[in-house]
């Protein structure tokens, strides 16, 4: 049990002191549900774990992991910053009413119109990402008269012990100036020569899903190495160290995640070290955690329907959602837990295959779940940390609508996030003009 989960006396799970099945019935399902006490209390643990130190700090949530507008106004609420990566990312911010002097803009390929839109919203900092975005930015800024903070992103070299597809500081990575053949420096000397942009710091971010806090301090050391030359040969102030997200949780029992004070304190004794080392202020120190914050508070409530017993091979139990609202098993091999919600005391009997309802044989949620025995169709099936990268990787494969999002705290739910319909599928479709084609 995560958060505020409990069983109630009718054996229903429960989150936030709302029973699970009574959403269901209201909602609907798939239903995403969010323990926004549990978010509360992951904030929380950021801020105390920097405030017993001696060194400035943000806390930027990154949108990514889940982005809407009673997340963005939650987060605003509770006083963080903001880290965006598209454009879209950036007009739900807006929209929430987030402060721009406090959003982080980041991303490989910033178009134009998502500079621009950055700049007419007067946002606090860009992470620039390459040489492309360095220049175009910088004729942008020219002639609009603006001025604007960024960081420069690094790859410091670092391989982060996680999924490849979700490692990002290994030196062969589409993302930022590499540090060790002499991108960095490069990039760091052509913001030193406009008079547009102001270079406040660096950027790194090596990975998600990391459990090994020696990786961070690496990247930090790395980033370190050089910064006396470029320092002394271009007046470089370190004012802003941003190290990135990527805190792992715990999404089944293989996960052995590190406490957020433990991260936070390996990520700032380094810095200090190397500060020291260099008789130099400390920088302020930015962190981006996504995962950390709204992961474990997601919950994915199901309908299961079909049941197909291979005997002697396994037992498949199908649920009306899948790798539309939960692509990680598909795309990571990600591990899931799950819970039969409104039978929450039956002891966990059965070994069955979570099957999603796509036409995909890698549609499987779960592989080897234990449920009761007594699961059958109409249960509620329970599946838990699907709050980051979930309804953020939702999608339309076989026309399947995206679920609704409610947000449940000390015993009341609230709606965030309405049902797709069938009509929202097509809203955006124009028929068919056959004698355009014919004539052409
Ligand atoms: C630049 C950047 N910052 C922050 C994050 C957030 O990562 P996580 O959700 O693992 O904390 C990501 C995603 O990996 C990222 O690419
Ligand atoms: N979407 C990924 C993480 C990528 C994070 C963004 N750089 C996941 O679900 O684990």
């Amino acid at each position: 049990m995560r958060g505020t989960q409990e069983v109630n006396e009718n054996g229903h799970l429960t989150i936030g002191g709302v029973d699970t099945v009574k959403l269901v019935r209201e909602y609907g399902s798939p239903l995403y549900v969010y323990d926004i006490a549990l978010i509360k209390e992951k904030v929380a643990e950021f801020k105390k774990a920097f405030s017993r130190r001696e060194v400035p700090w943000q806390v930027a949530y990154a949108s990514k992991a889940f982005s809407s507008i009673a997340m963005i106004q939650l987060i605003n609420e509770l006083d963080l910053s903001l880290d965006v990566v598209s454009g879209g990312e950036l007009y739900t911010a807006v929209k929430a009413g987030f402060p721009p002097e406090r959003i982080h803009f980041h991303g490989n390929n910033k178009t134009p119109d998502e500079l621009k839109l950055a700049l007419d919203e007067k946002i606090g900092t860009i992470i620039v990402d390459n040489f492309y975005e360095l220049t175009l930015l910088d004729q942008l800024c020219a002639e609009r008269h603006q001025t604007i903070d960024v960081l420069l992103r690094t790859t410091p070299g670092v391989e982060a012990h996680t999924h490849t597809y979700i490692m990002t500081g290994q030196e062969d990575s589409k993302f930022g100036f590499n540090l060790n053949n002499g991108s960095l420096e490069e990039a760091i000397q052509m913001t030193s020569d406009s008079p547009n942009i102001v270079l406040k710091g660096l950027h790194c971010h090596i990975g998600s899903q990391i459990f090994n806090d020696k990786s961070f301090a690496q990247a930090i050391n790395k980033m370190f190495q050089k910064f006396d030359k470029w320092r002394k040969q271009y007046g470089f102030q370190l004012n802003v160290l941003n190290v990135g997200g990527g805190f792992g949780i715990k999404y089944s029992e293989e996960d052995e995640p590190l406490m957020i004070e433990k991260f936070v304190d390996t990520i700032v004794d380094t810095v200090i070290e190397e500060c020291n080392r260099l008789s130099m202020a400390y920088p302020e120190i930015w962190v981006e955690p996504g995962r950390i914050l709204v992961g474990e508070a997601g919950t994915t409530l199901y309908t299961i329907g079909a049941f197909k017993d291979i005997p002697q091979t396994r037992k498949y139990i199908s649920v009306d959602g899948g790798m539309t609202d939960n692509l990680r098993p598909a795309l990571y091999q990600a591990k899931y837990e799950c819970m039969v919600a409104n039978k929450a005391l039956a002891p966990a009997d059965d070994t069955v295959t979570v099957a999603g309802k796509c036409c995909e044989s890698g549609d499987i949620l779960i592989w080897d779940a234990k449920l009761p025995k007594v699961t059958e169709p109409n249960d509620i099936l329970a599946v838990f940390c699907t709050g980051a990268y979930g309804y953020a990787m939702a999608n339309h494969y076989n026309r399947i609508p995206k679920p609704a999002v409610v947000f449940v705290e000390n015993g009341s739910a609230q709606l965030v996030i309405q049902r797709e319909t069938y009509e929202d599928l097509i809203k955006h479709e124009l028929p068919l003009i056959q004698s355009v084609l014919v004539n052409n």
